[in-house]
């Protein structure tokens, strides 16, 4: 499912002492099974954009076509139940949202809500129990009685369990310590590839959005500057400094094998492992420095 921003506004208190505007003339494809890195220094404006992926903001100005309807700047939208459900969000620490007394209840909510039948609905909750890496015995527990990370998957589990049709990440592994944030972002990447799930991710994280994104877009003072591929993104570094972003790691790392070395590997190198490649390819060629 596309969603689309064209020219959108959004002004925080419109028509009001406190008005703020938070974006101008923002306009934004997410393509259908895309995985879309939203980056941008703090206050940019990415988590109003993510808040209109859904209809929780409705712009000021322009629209928003989320699939098959289109919300315009100062036309009532009614009966947002249907994208509530196909564009799920995982909100930074979702599992300040847990609340039912089991995990079972927890993750079966949103579909009974939704009017799925209880037995689907507990078959979604076992399934994702299960693809989420957590023990099944977790199901009969409260949620509260778990890790801060097997909470976090609970609360992921309770999003997909509504089955959406694209899924927005907000620094979903904020508070996680490495190797948890690691094994959630793997764990997104294969729900995307397997399932040709629409991924949107908004995040700080220069380095997850290289690694796992196929379309990048950069917010600066509430506009959408950029968009492109990670490749040509991140290898133009002055124009991410010029909008306050640090290059990933693993190009600072190559710039400076390469100043070191004055071996020149040529296309930027995405993630640690594309890196070791160039590297071990640039001296296996015997590749002179220049
Ligand atoms: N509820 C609000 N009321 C008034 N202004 C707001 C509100 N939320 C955000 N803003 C302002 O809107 C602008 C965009 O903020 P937004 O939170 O979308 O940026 P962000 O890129 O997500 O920032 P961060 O990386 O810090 O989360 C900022 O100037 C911010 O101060």
């Amino acid at each position: 499912m596309d969603i689309l921003l064209q020219e959108v506004g959004y002004s925080y208190a419109k028509d009001t002492p406190f008005e703020k505007r938070a974006l101008t003339d923002v306009s934004l494809h997410i393509p259908s099974g895309s995985y879309t890195a939203i980056i941008g220094h703090t206050g940019s404006g990415k988590s109003t954009v993510l808040q209109h992926l859904n209809a929780l903001l409705k712009p000021t100005e322009g629209s928003v076509t989320i699939g098959d309807r289109k919300i315009e700047a100062g036309v009532k939208a009614k009966n947002l139940r249907d994208v509530r459900r196909q564009v799920g969000i995982v909100f930074q620490f979702p599992e300040q949202q847990l609340f039912d007394e089991t995990v079972l209840k927890d993750i079966m909510f949103g579909p009974l809500n939704y009017g799925v039948p209880e037995e689907e609905a507990s078959r979604r909750a076992h399934e994702l129990v299960e693809q989420l890496g957590l023990p099944a015995e977790v199901l009969t527990k409260s949620p509260f009685d778990l890790s801060g990370g097997q909470m976090r998957r609970v609360a992921i589990a309770g999003v997909l369990a509504m089955e959406p049709d694209v899924l927005v990440l907000d620094e979903p592994t904020a508070g996680l310590d490495p190797r948890g944030r690691r094994e959630i972002m793997d764990l997104f990447y294969r729900l995307h590839i397997e399932k040709g799930l629409t991924t949107v991710l908004v995040t700080h994280s220069m380095e997850d959005a290289a690694r796992y994104a196929d379309n990048v877009a950069i917010m600066h003072n509430g506009r959408c500057v950029v968009t492109g591929e990670p490749t040509a993104i991140f290898s133009n570094e002055e124009q991410l400094r010029d909008y306050r972003l640090e290059p990933p790691r693993t190009i600072r790392l190559q710039r400076k094998f390469e100043a070191k070395t004055g071996i020149q590997l040529g296309v930027v190198s995405l993630t640690e492992e594309a890196l070791a490649q160039n590297i071990a390819s640039a001296l296996l060629e015997g590749r002179d420095s220049e």
